[in-house]
């Protein structure tokens, strides 16, 4: 499945049987080329108490797992809710708490999903950023890289952490994304590594981003980071509460409120019934 073209490959453990080693087998079918490729693996579980409906896992591309995606949990309450569990909206578990889906399905077919993030923390400690600082807002970090000296990065989490960088020319940080981005990811500030945006401010109401995914690298869009940058965006006064991202795979709609942010996007079933075992065992 893919939301903007940030694809995930979707295993429906609620009912089937499980996959051992999340870790390995992650990396192997996210293989471009010498597998099925994906951005990473969405696992679909029980949850752990009836305070949900079920259970959500992501993992990178990388094999490391990530406290929550925004895109992913789009694609999973797709799948839940024509496949598995028609209930909307959707209370889901996550490792960064409870995320609530709801869903505008026609014809029984899930079309758009407006998803509960959460409510973001500046707090270093939360995000987490290695500072004495409370919060790392606008901080000057030095870069190793040839092609980029120092960024100013602001620190926020949406249950998973992001550095937002706000600049004029986004085409010029594409040429060298994959050095500047895998640096700034790799951090030692960032003990947990992180995710890195590039955003420029169109006007008050909405913000073009260049997203370098940690686990991942270049993602086509991410909707944590969509979420997280208009969230800088607006504390930074840049922009509104009501937020368009626009992102290479197309746009995001983020509103912010006092109970926290609310993404909305669509979803999109690629290809169904794919037999894994061959790709694991293969
Ligand atoms: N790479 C992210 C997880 C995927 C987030 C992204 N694909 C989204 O749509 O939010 C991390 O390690 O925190």
């Amino acid at each position: 499945m893919h939301a903007l073209g940030n694809d995930y490959i979707v295993i429906n453990e609620f009912d089937g049987e499980k996959v051992k080693n999340k870790e390995e087998f992650s990396k192997k079918v996210c293989r471009r080329r010498f597998s099925i490729g994906a951005d990473g693996v969405i696992f679909i579980q029980k949850p752990s108490s009836n305070n949900y409906d079920v259970k959500f896992r992501i993992f990178n591309s990388d094999g490391s797992e990530a406290e929550m995606c925004g895109n992913g949990i789009r694609c999973f309450s797709k799948y839940v809710y024509e496949r598995i569990l028609k209930k909307n909206p959707l209370k889901v578990e996550t490792k960064a708490g409870l995320r609530v889906c709801e869903l505008e399905v026609e014809d029984d077919r899930v079309k758009k999903i407006r998803v509960y993030m959460g409510k973001p923390s500046f707090k270093c400690k939360d995000i987490p950023v290695k500072s004495e600082k409370e919060e790392f807002i606008n901080e000057r970090a030095e870069l190793k890289n040839p092609y980029l000296k120092e960024v100013n990065i602001t620190a926020v989490s949406v249950g998973n952490p992001h550095a937002i960088i706000f600049v004029d020319d986004l085409e010029k940080i594409r040429e060298h994304l994959d050095v500047i981005g895998s640096e700034i990811e790799n951090l030692p500030i960032f003990p947990e590594r992180i995710n890195v945006h590039f955003v420029k401010v169109l006007n008050d109401k909405e913000i073009k981003i260049l997203t370098w995914e940690r686990g991942v690298g270049y993602t086509m869009a991410c909707g944590t980071g969509a979420t997280a940058s208009a969230v800088v965006s607006n504390r930074l006064g840049f922009t509104k509460d009501k937020v368009l991202v626009h992102l290479d795979g197309g746009d995001l709609e983020i509103e912010i409120k006092d109970d926290g942010a609310y993404m909305k996007g669509d979803a999109v079933m690629v290809y169904d019934g794919v037999m894994f075992r061959e790709a694991y065992e293969g």
